[in-house]
């Protein structure tokens, strides 16, 4: 099969005035710059001939088919193929003879006529050095049965090679292929009759060659193409098995046979193959549930496989396919002058391709994180040779030390420019995600570093970049920090960034400009200059942005007045079944799959929806399905081969409120103090009967109780990250980090079902579906803190002390208390029925010096941790 695949030649259909409204459209308003663009998609897309037809009664066909073929003359991507001059008038045929300089091929002619027409119309095709496609037609009609198919065809050839002296090997012959599945039982032997008609042609017609429209085929499943693209892929398995040389068809939607659904597949045979009676009845049952599944491959492999390297490079790199493209990667190489030149000519076209896409809206993140992959492994075959041909002269331009910062773990943006950078002879020392502060200052230390490269895709990054620059200046760095990622910002740099460094700051928009401000920034003649017209940009965006007015916030006093007032008389608090803490050594994942929040996990890849209504998204519904059927294989893998384990501790003390802290306590007497947690009250103005809140509101004065949580599903993923790297494989990578977040939070969910209903016990009855669960429907909350109710991340230590978390969970803090592993979720429990979520916001300087001396700190370390919530300048 593949070998006849290789040879099958598709032939492009959408420039046919009967076929495409689009095309349709574009040449009866005369815009012939956009229909040239319809061919070079066609040919983009594989086809190997492009028809062309003008048949329209509102246009003048001859005119329009003259100007159409002398535009595509003068292109030389589109005129190397060869065209099918296509019209039912012989005056039209004749007018697009004359404009073809290659190789033409008429479409068509018949004996619809008799015989002398047919004859003086192929004597004349001759005279132009054409082929001709011949209609299964005579004077009696068209061809239906296999014998007429078969009869016409003889009779056409004899003719042709006899009395007009036509070439055997130009002759393509279209024995007409018919819809089936009509529900018109005359019609069921249509794909069959076919079938076999080209087996008998080939057989009675030496060199001949056998053509067909082959949409015709699925006519009565319009509007349903995933069931169209599998019937025509079923029918071409066989027909081209038959002989058949090449066909109409929409090159680049054709699904892989072995790749279509076994049982779809199966049914479209049963159809085409006329097998059973019910075939129709039993394919008309199945298709609508294939209407919504979408492609099943997107360009028959063997088909794009066939292409020019470069463009089975872009391909793959689109596509996201890794499978051939270290041959294919070798291929260029060998051909290359340098193996620099595969990275700097079809590997990044290709990704400029990707780049445009994703900047377009029509690619969305997991796919060009597929296609970095491919990248990644390109660029890893080539760089032995890239080292191998390093001579003395080609010294590193600079050394780059890049990283995500922490807190997030998107890395596709500053891998692209890692590569980019490497490419360029800049030595890139790439830190990986999620990379505390003091690690990139010591990288650059010990690297000696020229420029720093901060990446970050969430809004948190931003506040993190802060802090590195904060700290570059804190430990006398002057190298230039480069600020770059999906949620920086010129005006952020500006703004937040640059005043914190004292060096050069300079946002970097993208990939592509990576190189150019780093090849200034190295230069010894050009660095000052722009790095003072930055400045100097910069200091502009400040002085415009200047003099907004806040709102005032009121004094902590007034907000403490205005706090919410809990009737505590009449309230009982519910008493945990124990005190102290329990631990989760080994907590089974099946019991927390059903608990997993979809959602969030699509939000991660920047696709943007509901789940799982976002699998049915007109824009990003493709991609969705895409990436929840590889997560979902993923899952079954990581349960069934225990790639995770998830540990946790939760525990209950008894507690009461004392001014806006928490005070823990060892025992039901509370004399013996265990630990007092510090909160933060809302100190902007609130309109009449909004409580100015602070969590501590939650709690009785008296007696009460409060409980606390950490819990991770990240313990063995160092492994398999591992391997998944050494694999050049960043798309397993995120998508086992993105699991192991959720499987962490279903955890986080699943306990806190469970504290409602047997540990703390408040609400054994409770009974809420998973969606109800995720919108938080029940009584209680799980403040975490570092969210904006408990902005301070400064109190995880103090929250991990009372767990024990090290031991019970295997979970420590970094420096700057982020969770380790990654995948985790800590926080409070509060059962109170009015306890609610809100957020601080921002907050007064008498609050933070409060804050301070009930934390026994400096004003400046407290104004440090609080800084997101700082109302006003320091
Ligand atoms: C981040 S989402 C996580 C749940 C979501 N279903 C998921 O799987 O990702 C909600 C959690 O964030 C925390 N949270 C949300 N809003 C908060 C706030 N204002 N203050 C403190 N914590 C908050 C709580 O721990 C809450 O349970």
């Amino acid at each position: 099969m593949s070998q006849r695949v290789a040879t099958f030649i598709n032939i492009g259909e959408r420039t046919n005035v009967t076929g495409s409204a689009k095309f349709k459209n574009l040449i009866l308003a005369g815009d012939y710059t956009a229909a040239i663009e319809v061919a070079r998609q066609q040919v983009e897309a594989g086809a190997q001939i492009i028809d062309v037809n003008m048949d329209e009664g509102l246009l003048d066909a001859e005119k329009a088919m003259e100007t159409f073929l002398k535009l595509i003359a003068a292109e030389p991507d589109i005129a190397r193929v060869p065209i099918m001059v296509d019209s039912s008038k012989w005056s039209v045929i004749e007018a697009g003879l004359k404009c073809v300089a290659g190789k033409a091929i008429v479409n068509s002619i018949s004996l619809k006529e008799g015989e002398a027409p047919f004859i003086a119309h192929a004597r004349k095709v001759r005279r132009y050095g054409a082929a001709a496609v011949i209609m299964a037609f005579d004077e009696k009609g068209q061809a239906d049965s296999i014998e007429r198919k078969v009869a016409i065809c003889k009779r056409a050839y004899d003719v042709l090679v006899s009395k007009a002296g036509f070439p055997a090997e130009d002759i393509i012959f279209d024995p007409n292929i018919f819809a089936v599945a009509t529900g018109i039982e005359e019609h069921n032997n249509y794909g069959v009759d076919f079938i076999e008609a080209v087996r008998r042609i080939k057989a009675e017609c030496p060199h001949a060659r056998i053509s067909g429209g082959v949409s015709n085929l699925s006519f009565s499943f319009r509007g349903n193409e995933p069931v169209r693209r599998a019937m025509h892929s079923v029918f071409l398995y066989h027909a081209i098995q038959a002989g058949m040389d090449m066909g109409i068809v929409n090159a680049g939607q054709l699904d892989v046979y072995d790749q279509i659904p076994a049982e779809l597949r199966d049914a479209c045979e049963d159809v085409i193959l006329n097998r059973r009676p019910d075939g129709t009845e039993r394919l008309l049952e199945l298709a609508p549930r294939y209407k919504k599944e979408g492609a099943v491959a997107e360009t028959a492999e063997a088909e794009w496989r066939s292409w020019a390297v470069a463009k089975r490079l872009e391909h793959a790199l689109v596509k996201g396919i890794d499978q051939w493209v270290v041959e294919d990667t070798e291929e260029a190489r060998k051909s290359a002058r340098r193996p620099i030149e595969v990275i700097e000519g079809p590997l990044m076209a290709g990704m400029n391709v990707v780049g445009d896409l994703f900047g377009a809206g029509k690619m969305f993140l997991p796919q060009v994180v597929k296609s970095a992959r491919v990248m990644k492994k390109a660029v890893a075959h080539l760089i032995p040779f890239i080292e191998a041909e390093k001579t003395e002269k080609s010294k590193p331009k600079g050394k780059i030390v890049m990283a995500t910062v922490k807190g997030d773990v998107h890395d596709i943006g500053k891998n692209i420019v890692g590569v980019v950078l490497q490419c360029n002879n800049f030595e890139v020392v790439d830190l990986g995600v999620m990379v505390p502060v003091q690690d990139i200052l010591k990288a650059a230390n010990e690297n000696e570093a020229n420029f720093i490269g901060l990446s970050g895709l969430i809004t948190p990054s931003l506040d993190e970049m802060v802090t590195v620059a904060e700290e570059m200046t804190r430990s006398g760095f002057k190298i230039p920090l480069l600020i770059g990622g999906a949620t920086t910002s010129r005006v952020h740099t500006a703004l937040r960034i640059a005043p914190r460094y004292h060096g050069p700051t300079v946002h970097v928009l993208d990939a592509s400009r990576a190189v150019g401000v780093c090849t200034t920034l190295a230069s010894d003649t050009q660095a000052n200059d722009f790095t003072a017209q930055v400045a100097a940009e910069y200091e502009e965006i400040r002085r415009q942005r200047a003099g907004g007015q806040k709102d005032k916030l009121a004094t902590l006093a007034t907000a403490r007045a205005n706090g919410l007032h809990i009737d505590w008389n009449a309230y009982e608090p519910p008493q945990p079944t124990f005190i102290g803490t329990q631990a989760f050594a080994d907590y089974p994942l099946e019991d927390l799959v059903e608990r997993i929040d979809w959602t969030p996990f699509f939000r991660s890849w920047e696709l943007a929806g509901n789940y799982p209504k976002i699998l049915d998204d007109p824009v990003v519904g493709d991609s969705a399905r895409q990436l929840y059927a590889d997560a979902r294989k993923m899952l079954d893998r990581i349960i069934a081969e225990k790639w995770l384990t998830a540990k946790g501790a939760l525990g209950f003390w008894p507690s009461r409120r004392d001014g806006d802290d928490v005070v823990l306590f060892e025992d039901e007497a509370r004399t013996k103090e265990l630990s007092r947690l510090f909160f933060l009250r809302q100190q902007v103005g609130k309109r009449e009967g909004r409580a100015n809140m602070c969590l501590a509101d939650f709690v009785s004065p008296d007696q009460d109780y409060l409980g606390a949580f950490a819990v991770t599903a990240g313990h063995g993923i160092e492994a398999h990250l591992e391997r998944f790297k050494a694999a050049h494989d960043d798309y397993s990578s995120i998508l086992l980090k993105a699991l192991a977040d959720r499987l962490a939070e279903a955890f986080a969910e699943r306990l806190h079902e469970r504290v409602r209903k047997e540990f703390w016990g408040y609400a054994a009855d409770e009974d809420l579906s998973n969606d109800a669960l995720i919108r938080e429907k029940y009584r209680g909350i799980r403040p975490a803190p570092g969210y904006p109710a408990c902005p301070d991340h400064s109190q995880k230590p103090e929250l991990f002390r009372l767990l024990n978390a090290g031991q019970n969970a295997g979970l420590s803090l970094t420096d700057g208390f982020a969770m380790l592993p990654t995948a985790a979720v800590s926080g409070y429990y509060f059962a109170h029925p009015q306890a609610a979520y809100f957020g601080v916001a921002r907050i007064g300087k008498d609050q933070v010096e409060d804050f301070a001396a009930r934390r026994g700190v400096p004003v400046a370390q407290a104004e440090k941790w609080l800084r997101p919530n700082l109302g006003y300048e320091v």
